[in-house]
């Protein structure tokens, strides 16, 4: 798909209140109209794609027919917790493979994305890259993010499957 053909794909942030909002990636992204923002659990979209970093399956091109990507925005100490309360909810959870963070808080560190970082990500990998260059370029140092990454992006945007990915992604860690 060309990008002036890209259809945008819908995203979907849950907030749990556990970050400064004034620093939070994901509060800034609904602020600019990106991102549907919700408190409460029970509206994430079911069918839609949970990013989960503890997901065993990791998001590939095969999953662009899905309802919609879902960010779940809390803070990283919490994740071991609050992932596995989702798993009843009838939601894909997928990781992403390994890209490296750009964010002034993780820089340079593997995995460990933004709520933006991981929204773009997936639509990058999606084949969506003008829409993740569009929520990008909200934040300073977004264009950085896809600089950086540029090459593994590419690769798994072309990568047929999740086992695909994983593949790919063995050549970069
Ligand atoms: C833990 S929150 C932290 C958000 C941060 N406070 C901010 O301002 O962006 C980041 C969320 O992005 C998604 N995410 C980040 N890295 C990921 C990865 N490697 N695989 C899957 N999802 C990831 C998850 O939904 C995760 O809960």
């Amino acid at each position: 798909m060309t990008p002036a053909e890209e259809k945008d794909i819908k995203l979907f942030l849950y907030h749990a209140k556990q970050c400064d909002p004034k620093k939070c990636t994901g509060k800034k992204m609904a602020r600019f109209g990106l991102v549907n923002l919700s408190e409460k659990i029970e509206r994430i979209p079911s069918r839609s794609i949970l990013l989960d970093p503890m997901a065993e399956k990791a998001l590939s091109p095969a999953d662009s027919s899905k309802k919609g990507i879902t960010v779940l925005d809390c803070s990283w100490e919490e994740v071991e917790r609050v992932f596995p309360q989702l798993l009843r909810m009838r939601l894909e959870h997928r990781a992403l493979p390994y890209l490296v963070a750009a964010n002034p808080v993780n820089f340079g560190r593997p995995f460990k994305l933004t709520s933006v970082e991981a929204f773009a990500a997936s639509l990058y990998i999606l084949g969506n890259k003008k829409q993740a260059e569009t929520i990008m370029s909200k934040f300073n140092w977004g264009h950085t993010f896809l600089e950086l990454n540029h090459e593994p992006l590419e690769e798994y945007s072309q990568a047929k499957d999740s086992k695909d990915i994983l593949r790919i992604q063995s050549e970069y860690m």
